[in-house]
Formats: structure tokens, C-alpha cells, sequence
């Protein structure tokens, strides 16, 4: 039987962990908090993330990253991006030498502007080739109740996508494999940005035209800053990318999208942060995105003036007519 530690007790750790048990995994599920590890055990559901969905008795939860890892053929992190490195970093010294590590985060790192895989090679010391990524459509809730959801499986090595590929095909779960690992994982940043921008739509009230038109022209520059750093277009046309893209911006699920929506209801960054424990990512890595695509000379609007928002420059309405009233071009300029 293939042993998952699965890295962070939260919503998608634990909609995974539930994915690999079902396609006969043996599965640690590591909680920051020895109380969620231990309720976990004896409730057989996760009462602070997914409270309500029976978890499978293949997974076993526990608050020693030791004991997860301990024999692990894979180690799935399902940490915020902005945290990854931290926790991580202890955890190499416990990694088994054939280890593949996987990254379930969707975001851009703070300061360096790196991608989570770019982060794991560098604090693991691994290769490339032992880093994998999943991303696609995979709302954490309608996953856990096992509601049908297909995803992708990024890694160089054609041979560890197509290992982990079985690792997580589930009745339930459907992913496939790509080798363009950057392509999935800016496709997975930046859609949570373009969700924050459709979420203010929502909430200002406007239709869908507005919220059909922010998806697009959010594609259109998600495609642009991939194809300069190297990704294949044609991801951001599958599932990690319109693929995750509509989910997210038209789900009342999605953090981001919701996120947006109590920013074009009024409610300051501060206040909506603090009435969830669950991480938006977008609203840091809106910034992290940028710093990116500055980098490589990218013009990235949507993610621009959703930072404007977020540093309190502008307001919702503010950004949504200054996005309209951009100067007239063709709508293809480039990638
Ligand atoms: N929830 C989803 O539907 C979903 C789906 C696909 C991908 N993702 C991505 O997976 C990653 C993890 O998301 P999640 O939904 O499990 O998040 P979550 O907010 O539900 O849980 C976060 C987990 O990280 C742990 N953590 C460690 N340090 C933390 C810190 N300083 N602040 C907050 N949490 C900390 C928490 O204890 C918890 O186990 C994110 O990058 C997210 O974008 C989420
Ligand atoms: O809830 P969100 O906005 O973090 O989005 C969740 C997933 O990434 C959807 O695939």
C-alpha cells in the first residue's frame, strides 16, 4: 500500500488525504494543532474544516511531522503559500531520499516572487524532477463529498506525474497528467487574484457580462505572464487554468471569490481578514504576481488594480472604471 503524509489539516489537505484514501492509500494527515489531530481520530471527521463529511479509516491524523513523514513515498503539502517555506524547512532532515514532495498551494511567495515548487527544490534541496504539483477545479468541499472533479498532476519526470496520477484517482476524482509545472502553478496563483476582482464585481452588483469579462481579460494576462516565463499556452486553456478560473470565480465556496465580494460590499481588507480563519490567497499574492511580472516586463492589469484595492488606493468601483476606461487595443496584443 503507497504511504501519503498529507502536510496541513485545513480544508484541502484534508479534501486530499480523503481523495487518496479512497484510491487505497494509507494516509497520515499532519495538524499543526494536537486538539484538530485528536479530534480527527476519534471523530472521524475534521470539525474545524470539513465538519459534517466522515473521513475514511484509511487516514490517521496526527501533530508529528515525524510520524507523517516516517516512510512517506509521497509528501503532500498543504500549507499556505506564505508559510511553506517556514514549515517546510524543519521538515527536510525527516524527508526519505525518494520522497516526492507535492505541492497543493496556489500562490506566489512574498519577497521572492517564486513559485511553491521553485520554493521546495530550494529549502528541501531536492531536484525538480521529485517536485509535483496538483491544480485544477478542485473546490475543497464538493471534493470531500465526493462530487465529481477532474484535476492535473504537474512534474517534469513524466514517470512521478503518472505515479502520483494513481496515487489520487479516486471513484470520485479524475486527474491528469502535464510536464508544465510553472504553467499550472501560475495558472493556480493567479486565478485566486482574478476571483478577488470578479468577487468585487458581484458585489457592486453588476452582472454577468462584468463577471464573464473580468474571467476573460484575466486569462488573457494569466496566459501572457505564463508564456513569457516558459509555459505552454495550452494549459491555461485546460483544467488548472479556465478550468479552475470558472470554478473559482463563479463559486460562493471559493475564499477569494468571496473575499471580493465583501470588498464590493464595503468591508475593509482587515475586517473580512479577521472574521475567517481560512487563508484568500490572492489577497497576498496579488502583490507577489506583480512583483513577478514587473520582473520579466509583463503587464498584468486585473492583478495591478486588485493591489490597488488591497493596499486601500482605490476602491472597488474606483478599480472597475479604471479598468473599462484603459486605452482602446486590439484584444490580442501578444500573449
Ligand atoms: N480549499 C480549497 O478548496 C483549495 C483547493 C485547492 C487548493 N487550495 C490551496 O491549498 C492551500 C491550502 O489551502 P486550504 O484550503 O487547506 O487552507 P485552510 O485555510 O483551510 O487551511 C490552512 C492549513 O494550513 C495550516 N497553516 C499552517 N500555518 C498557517 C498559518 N500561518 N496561517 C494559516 N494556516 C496555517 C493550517 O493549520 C491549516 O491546516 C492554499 O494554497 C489554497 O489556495 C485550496
Ligand atoms: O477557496 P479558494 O478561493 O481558495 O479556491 C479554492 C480552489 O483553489 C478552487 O480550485
Amino acid at each position: 500500500m503507497t504511504r501519503v503524509a498529507v502536510l496541513g489539516a485545513g480544508s484541502w489537505g484534508t479534501a486530499f488525504a480523503l481523495v487518496c484514501a479512497d484510491a487505497s492509500s494509507d494516509v497520515v494527515l499532519w495538524a499543526r494543532r494536537p486538539e484538530l489531530a485528536q479530534a480527527i481520530n476519534e471523530r472521524g471527521e475534521n470539525p474545524d474544516y470539513l465538519p459534517g463529511i466522515a473521513l475514511p479509516a484509511g487516514i490517521r491524523a496526527t501533530s508529528s511531522a515525524e510520524e507523517a513523514l516516517s516512510g512517506a513515498e509521497y509528501v503532500v503539502l498543504a500549507i499556505p503559500s506564505q508559510q511553506l517555506r517556514t514549515h517546510l524547512a524543519p521538515w527536510s532532515a525527516l524527508l526519505g531520499p525518494a520522497s516526492v514532495l507535492v505541492s497543493l498551494a496556489k500562490g506566489v511567495e512574498l519577497g521572492t516572487a517564486k513559485r511553491m515548487s521553485e520554493v521546495i527544490v530550494e529549502v528541501a534541496g531536492v531536484e525538480d524532477d521529485r517536485v509535483a504539483v496538483v491544480s485544477g477545479p478542485n473546490l475543497a468541499k464538493e471534493v470531500a463529498q465526493r462530487q465529481p472533479a477532474a484535476s492535473v498532476v504537474a512534474c517534469r519526470d513524466a514517470g512521478v506525474a503518472e505515479r502520483l496520477q494513481k496515487v489520487c484517482h479516486s471513484p470520485s476524482f479524475r486527474p491528469y497528467t502535464n510536464s508544465d509545472v510553472t504553467g499550472c502553478e501560475l495558472a493556480g496563483a493567479t486565478k485566486n487574484v482574478i476571483a478577488l476582482a470578479v468577487g468585487m464585481a458581484v458585489g457592486l452588483g453588476f452582472g454577468d457580462n462584468a463577471r464573464a469579462s473580468v474571467i476573460t481579460r484575466g486569462l488573457a494576462e494569466t496566459t501572457r505572464l505564463g508564456v513569457t516565463l516558459g509555459a505552454d499556452p495550452y494549459t491555461f486553456a485546460g483544467l488548472a487554468g479556465l478550468g479552475d478560473l470558472v470554478a473559482t470565480c463563479s463559486s460562493p465556496l471559493s475564499r477569494n471569490r468571496t473575499f471580493g465580494e465583501k470588498l464590493g460590499q464595503g468591508l475593509s481588507v482587515a475586517d473580512i481578514a479577521a472574521s475567517t480563519r481560512q487563508v484568500a490567497e490572492g489577497v497576498k499574492s496579488c502583490e507577489s504576481i506583480l512583483d513577478l511580472a514587473r520582473r520579466h516586463g509583463v503587464d498584468l492589469p486585473i492583478v495591478e488594480h486588485v493591489a490597488y484595492v488591497v493596499r486601500g488606493e482605490m476602491t472597488p468601483v474606483e478599480m472597475l472604471r479604471s479598468l473599462v476606461s484603459r486605452s482602446a487595443k486590439p484584444e490580442r496584443h501578444g500573449w
